[in-house]
């Protein structure tokens, strides 16, 4: 037995719960006392008890000189529980392992510090890379104040999204199609733009074999198109933001008012800038979103160069078509020296089907 077996542990815990702890990350935790595990927790719910406070509960009187695990600095502020820094201290632990630091300046380090000045043993950073990576959207919103953004796309082979006659359901198998609603369950919303919306009539709910949580629907509409009788507004398993610019008129905008999940998100611009539109869902907590085009839409994430993770589909089969749209419209970038480069992170089978992920290469 060794540290990374049981923070492997703690981190498994932490990923089981990606998309329910929002605004809150996953954080997991082991408690460990002479190599036998005599508790375990996770993080389940905002204002509900971390990780830790699960795991301690769990360990009971075999706390008193055993080691924890968890995958974030134990907290140190009085949110809206207890410090957990304090917790472990009153129960008398001797030794702390922690995956990662909390990247929020104003508590960085105070856990740790706490932990070190009752004496306890703090050792950080094993398994430091994976914690962060579980914790890529929470880390994201506190360092940048703007939504992370994870682009989809599904195309065929030769990179279309729908033939030239528009058709496009389906592209890609059933697998594919069922793994994209994991995606919608862990991000806080997610976006369309209105000729999605005019086209397919999605309903942008989240529909795994056992349900999952439905994001905030966000449809990108400067003229205000979005038919009245589409899903997004007579449908409400969700809320839907529909974010328009300033020459959309107040009487335009009445019929919607009868909608009480449907809000119309007005911008101060005519067109609809990306980071406008990003700042204004962050000052809504929006931490993280999902945005599944059309190819316009992604055109506009990507020129703003607003992605900080790319899921793609590929479907072995070939439309062609020069009028066939691809996952990528807008105005693209003149130069190669311009294309924004990726890392692959992972290319793995699904099915007949192809899933790549893919990140910005970090500059
Ligand atoms: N055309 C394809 C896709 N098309 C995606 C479009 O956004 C489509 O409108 C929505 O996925 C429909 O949402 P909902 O199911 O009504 O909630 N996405 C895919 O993954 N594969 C494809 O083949």
């Amino acid at each position: 037995m060794n540290d990374q077996y049981f923070m492997d542990l703690a981190l498994t815990l932490a990923k089981s719960v990606s998309g329910q702890t929002n605004p809150n990350p996953p954080v997991g935790s082991v408690v460990v006392k002479d190599s036998q595990i005599v508790g375990l927790g996770a993080h389940l719910k905002a204002g509900e008890p971390h990780a830790e406070v699960h795991a301690l509960q769990m360990a009971g009187e075999k706390a008193k000189g055993a080691t924890i695990y968890v995958t974030l600095e134990p907290c140190s502020h009085h949110g809206r529980t207890p410090p957990c820094a304090d917790l472990i201290i009153e129960k008398e632990l001797s030794r702390v392992v922690i995956a990662t630091t909390d990247p929020n300046e104003k508590v960085a380090g105070k856990g740790i510090e706490r932990l070190r000045n009752a004496g306890l043993q703090v050792d950080v950073g094993i398994r430091k890379e994976e914690a962060q990576h579980v914790n890529k959207q929470f880390f994201h919103f506190i360092e940048h104040k703007t939504p992370y953004v994870t682009l989809k796309s599904a195309t065929s082979l030769d990179g279309k999204i729908a033939t030239v006659s528009g058709e496009s359901q389906w592209i890609t198998n059933e697998e594919a199609r069922e793994d994209v609603h994991f995606y919608r369950h862990t991000h806080d919303a997610i976006l369309v733009g209105v000729n999605t919306v005019i086209k397919d009539n999605p309903s942008l709910t989240t529909r795994t074999p056992l349900g999952g949580k439905n994001p905030t629907r966000i449809i990108m509409d400067t003229h205000l198109r979005t038919p009245l009788d589409a899903n997004v507004v007579t449908k409400d398993d969700a809320p839907t933001w529909i974010v328009v610019g300033n020459q959309v008129s107040p009487e335009q905008k009445e019929p919607y008012l009868a909608y009480p999940h449907v809000e119309i998100i007005q911008l101060e611009e005519s067109s609809i800038q990306v980071k406008t539109l990003l700042k204004a869902l962050a000052n809504r907590k929006v931490m993280s979103l999902f945005v599944e085009g059309g190819a316009e839409v992604n055109g506009s994430f990507l020129k703003a160069r607003a992605v900080q993770q790319i899921i793609t589909y590929i479907a072995p089969k070939l439309i062609g078509g020069k009028g066939a749209p691809t996952s990528i419209g807008g105005d693209g970038f003149a130069n190669l020296s311009d294309s924004l480069e990726l890392s692959i992170i992972s290319a793995e089978k699904m099915g007949t089907d192809i899933k790549i992920i893919a990140e910005p290469k970090t500059i």
